[in-house]
């Protein structure tokens, strides 16, 4: 192990964009600090005893320190839930198909899906919510289409969609994913929905599964 250069200051590391320090001389006492500003290079780095190079504080910070992550290879098995907007169907629909077949390329059965439609995303939260509740899922899945019109009616609803969508994954316990486009108008939908940027309920899927694997699979384990 590389010994401590007491004048080596902090090591940045650009790939978890964490600074990693050392207190005193003692290599255990490694602190992380939080993700760093992107103007990195004008905060002062306190001068401390730290490693010479960052592999071999890697070596020893691997040594100690977990990093569990969910992933679409490990969903084996896991059930989900997807609550649907039947608003703007002709955009909720490709997200729900961008949404299925995300699951299907990850070899998530078609018998471990739930699809439930709402009316619109104000109706999303309180369903998601009892889906979590009841256990039987893994991780909901919420997709909606919320596109602005002449009033103030879309502020409301997709502000209630959203803090609706994290409340319900917070009172439950379940991950509730946010797989609701909120558009200033149909063409910004549209392109969210199998166009040219792509497909966020596909997007959402992914999440899900990654979610509902890091539960399952590490933090429920959690001692
Ligand atoms: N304007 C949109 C709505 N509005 C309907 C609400 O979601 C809700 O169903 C109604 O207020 C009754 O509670 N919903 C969307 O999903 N998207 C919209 O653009
Ligand atoms: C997001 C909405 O609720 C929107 O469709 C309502 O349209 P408007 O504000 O013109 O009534």
């Amino acid at each position: 192990m590389a010994a401590i250069n007491p004048s080596t200051r902090g090591i940045l590391d650009r790939t978890s964009d964490r600074i990693f320090r050392c207190n005193h001389n003692s290599i255990s006492q490694v602190r992380f600090n939080s993700a760093l500003l992107p103007g990195m290079q004008s905060i002062a780095l306190q001068t401390l005893p730290c490693y010479q190079t960052k592999e071999a504080f890697r070596m020893h910070v691997s040594a100690a320190m977990r990093e569990l992550t969910g992933s679409v290879t490990n969903v084996e098995g896991l059930r989900f839930a997807i609550v649907v907007g039947q608003f703007n169907e002709f955009v909720t629909k490709p997200l729900m198909d961008g949404a299925l077949r995300a699951f299907k390329t990850h070899q998530v059965k078609e018998s471990d899906i739930d699809i439930v439609w709402v009316p619109g995303s104000f109706e999303i939260p309180i369903t998601a919510q009892t889906l979590a509740n009841s256990g039987k899922y893994h991780a909901v899945l919420c997709i909606g289409t919320i596109i602005r019109g002449e009033t103030t009616h879309y502020d409301a609803v997709a502000n209630a969609a959203a803090s609706g969508v994290l409340s319900a994954g917070l009172n439950s316990g379940v991950p509730c994913i946010f797989g609701v486009l909120t558009c200033e108008n149909l063409e910004q939908a549209l392109h969210r929905a199998g166009g040219k940027a792509g497909n966020k309920g596909a997007e959402a899927a992914v999440t899900a599964m990654e979610m509902a694997s890091l539960f399952y699979h590490h933090l429920s384990k959690l001692k």
